[in-house]
C-alpha cells in the first residue's frame, strides 16, 4: 500500500475515491458513503438533540504520509482551503528521510473529584491516599467491561488546590480507558466514589468530571526534513527563527498552535472524535516556564544540517464510544487509517499536526503564507519555461529559495539545471 499518488489533487473526487479503494483495500462501496456525507437527517437525530438537518463539511484525503515505516492515506474534515495541500506536501518533504516517527504514553485519562469544607486538607489528603486500595476498586467496580479489555484505574493522586474561597481537596483518578476517548467512563468512576471520598475527607463533594488537561495520554511525533528537500540552508534556519518566536511569544504561539491544529483537529473530525476535547487538551499543554502560553512544536537543526521537528500533545481520542461508532463515514474514515488501537490513531494524528505546522513555517519563511500559495504558481511558471517533469521540483525550489517567482529567472534555472547535466 502506498499513500504517494502525485497527479492525486488532478483526479475528480469519485476518482480519488476509485484510488483511495485501490491503494487501501477499503472497498469502494465504503467509500461512496462519503460522497454524500455519511449521514442522514434520522442518524442525526439519534445523536444530538433537535436536529433539524445536517452541516456538510468537506473531506479530503492528504497523501504522502509514512508513519513508523508504513504508508498511510488520511482523513481529513475541514472547511480550510489548503490545509489538506500543506499536510500532504510535509508528509512528501518527510519521506525522503523516511517519514513520521511516533510513540504514545498509556491512555490515561484522569478524573477530578473536589471536595469542599474540609476542616483539615493536609490530613484529609493522607486519610483518602490511605485508602487508595478501597477507592480504586470501588471505582473499578463501575465498569467490568472496561476492567475485562485490561483497562481501568492505574493510581490516585490527592492534591490540596488553594483557591479564593479557601482550600479545595482534590481527587485525581488515573484511569486507563484502552481504545475509548473515555469521558464517559471516567465521569461515571468519579460519581460513583463521591459520597466515599466526601466521607473519608470530612468534607462536602461538588464537582466530579474527567479534566481535559490530558497530560497522561501523550502522543508524539518526530519527523526529519532534509533541507535540500525544504529549499536550502537558509530556509532551515528561518524556520528555527519563526519557531523560536513561537517559543518566545504567546502571541505568535496561539497562530503557530492554531496550525498545527488545523491539521490535528481535521483528523479528530474526520473519525468522529471530540474536538473540543482535543483543543482543550492541546492548548492548556502548551505552558512553557514561568506558566506563560508557549509553541506546542519544536524544530532544531541536527547534525546532517536538516531540519528535525517534533510535537509531544495530549491526544484524547477513541475507536469505540463517542459518534465514532455511530457516524458513518467517522467509520469510514478509521477504516480509511487502518489503525487498531486509540494509541494508534491518536500517533497519526499527531503526526499530521508536525506536518501542518512545518508546512505552514515553510510558507511563513518563505516570504508569507500567500508566497507559499504561489508555490503552485511557480509550478506554472516552471512548465511555461520548458521544465520536464523531472526538472519542475528542482525549477520551483530554486525559484521559492531565491524568492523569483518570474518566467526569465525560470529559464535561467532550467538552462543552469541543464548545464550541469550536461
Ligand atoms: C499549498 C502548498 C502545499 C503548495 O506548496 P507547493 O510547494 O507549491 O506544492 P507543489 O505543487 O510543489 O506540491 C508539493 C506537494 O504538496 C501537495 N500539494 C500541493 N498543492 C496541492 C493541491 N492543490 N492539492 C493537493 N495537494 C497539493 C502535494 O502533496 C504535492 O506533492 P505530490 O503529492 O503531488 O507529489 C504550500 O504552499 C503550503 O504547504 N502552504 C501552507 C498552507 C497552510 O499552512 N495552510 C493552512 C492555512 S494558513 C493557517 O491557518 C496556518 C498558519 C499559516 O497561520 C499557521 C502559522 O501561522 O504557523
Ligand atoms: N469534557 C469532555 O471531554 C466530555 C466529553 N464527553 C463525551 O464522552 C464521549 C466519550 O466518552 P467514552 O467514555 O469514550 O464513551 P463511551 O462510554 O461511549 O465508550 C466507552 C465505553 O465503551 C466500552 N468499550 C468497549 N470496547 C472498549 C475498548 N476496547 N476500550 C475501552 N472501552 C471499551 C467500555 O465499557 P462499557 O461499555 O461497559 O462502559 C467503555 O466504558 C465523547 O462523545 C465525548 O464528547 C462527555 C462528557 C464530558
Amino acid at each position: 500500500m502506498t499513500s504517494r499518488i502525485p497527479g492525486f489533487r488532478d483526479e475528480s473526487p469519485a476518482d480519488r475515491r476509485a484510488l483511495v479503494a485501490k491503494s487501501t483495500g477499503v472497498p469502494l462501496e465504503c467509500l461512496d458513503v462519503l460522497a454524500s456525507g455519511g449521514l442522514t437527517v434520522e442518524q442525526a437525530d439519534h445523536m444530538i438533540e433537535n436536529v433539524v438537518g445536517l452541516l456538510g463539511v468537506p473531506m479530503g484525503v492528504a497523501t504522502n504520509f509514512r508513519v513508523n515505516g508504513a504508508d498511510v492515506l488520511v482523513p481529513m474534515a475541514t472547511e480550510e482551503p489548503s490545509v489538506v495541500a500543506a499536510a500532504s506536501n510535509a508528509a512528501r518533504i518527510a519521506r525522503e528521510r523516511g517519514g513520521f516517527h511516533t510513540s504514545s504514553s498509556e491512555p490515561i485519562m484522569q478524573a477530578q473529584v473536589q471536595v469542599l469544607d474540609v476542616a483539615d486538607p493536609d490530613g484529609a489528603r493522607l486519610r483518602l491516599l490511605e485508602a487508595g486500595e478501597e477507592l480504586i476498586r470501588l471505582a473499578n467496580d463501575q465498569d467490568p467491561m472496561l476492567v475485562s479489555f485490561g483497562g481501568g484505574v492505574r493510581d490516585l493522586k490527592v492534591r490540596v488546590v488553594d483557591a479564593s474561597p479557601g482550600r479545595y481537596v482534590v481527587v485525581h483518578l488515573m484511569v486507563d480507558v484502552r481504545d475509548a476517548m473515555g469521558a464517559n467512563a471516567v465521569n461515571t468512576m468519579a460519581e460513583a466514589l463521591a459520597d466515599r471520598i466526601g466521607e473519608i475527607a470530612g468534607g462536602r463533594v461538588l464537582l466530579r468530571i474527567l479534566t481535559n488537561k490530558a497530560d497522561m495520554r501523550l502522543a508524539r511525533a518526530r519527523a526529519v526534513f532534509e533541507a535540500d528537500a525544504l529549499g536550502g540552508a537558509e530556509l532551515v534556519g528561518n524556520i528555527v527563527h519563526a519557531a523560536a518566536l513561537a517559543e518566545a511569544d504567546p502571541y505568535r504561539a496561539a497562530t503557530h498552535n492554531k496550525g498545527i491544529m488545523n491539521g490535528i483537529t481535521a483528523v479528530v473530525l474526520a473519525t468522529g472524535n471530540d474536538t473540543r476535547a482535543v483543543e482543550a487538551g492541546a492548548h492548556s499543554h502548551a505552558v512553557g516556564a514561568g506558566g506563560r502560553y508557549t509553541a506546542l512544536s519544536h524544530f532544531e537543526v541536527n547534525a546532517d544540517g536538516d531540519l528535525v521537528g517534533t510535537l509531544e500533545v495530549p491526544m484524547p481520542v477513541g475507536l469505540v464510544g463517542g459518534a465514532t461508532k455511530v457516524h458513518p463515514a467517522a467509520g469510514t474514515a478509521v477504516r480509511l487509517l487502518g489503525v487498531a488501537t486509540a494509541s494508534e490513531l491518536a500517533e497519526i494524528i499527531t503526526a499530521v499536526g508536525l506536518a501542518q505546522n512545518l508546512a505552514a513555517l515553510r510558507a511563513l519563511a518563505t516570504e508569507g503564507i500567500q508566497r507559499g500559495h504561489m508555490s503552485l504558481h511557480a509550478r506554472n511558471i516552471a512548465v511555461a519555461a520548458g521544465a520536464t517533469a523531472a526538472e519542475i521540483p528542482k525549477v520551483v525550489r530554486r525559484l521559492i529559495a531565491d524568492r523569483a517567482v518570474r518566467a526569465d529567472r525560470a529559464e535561467q534555472v532550467l538552462a543552469e539545471l541543464r548545464s550541469q547535466n550536461g
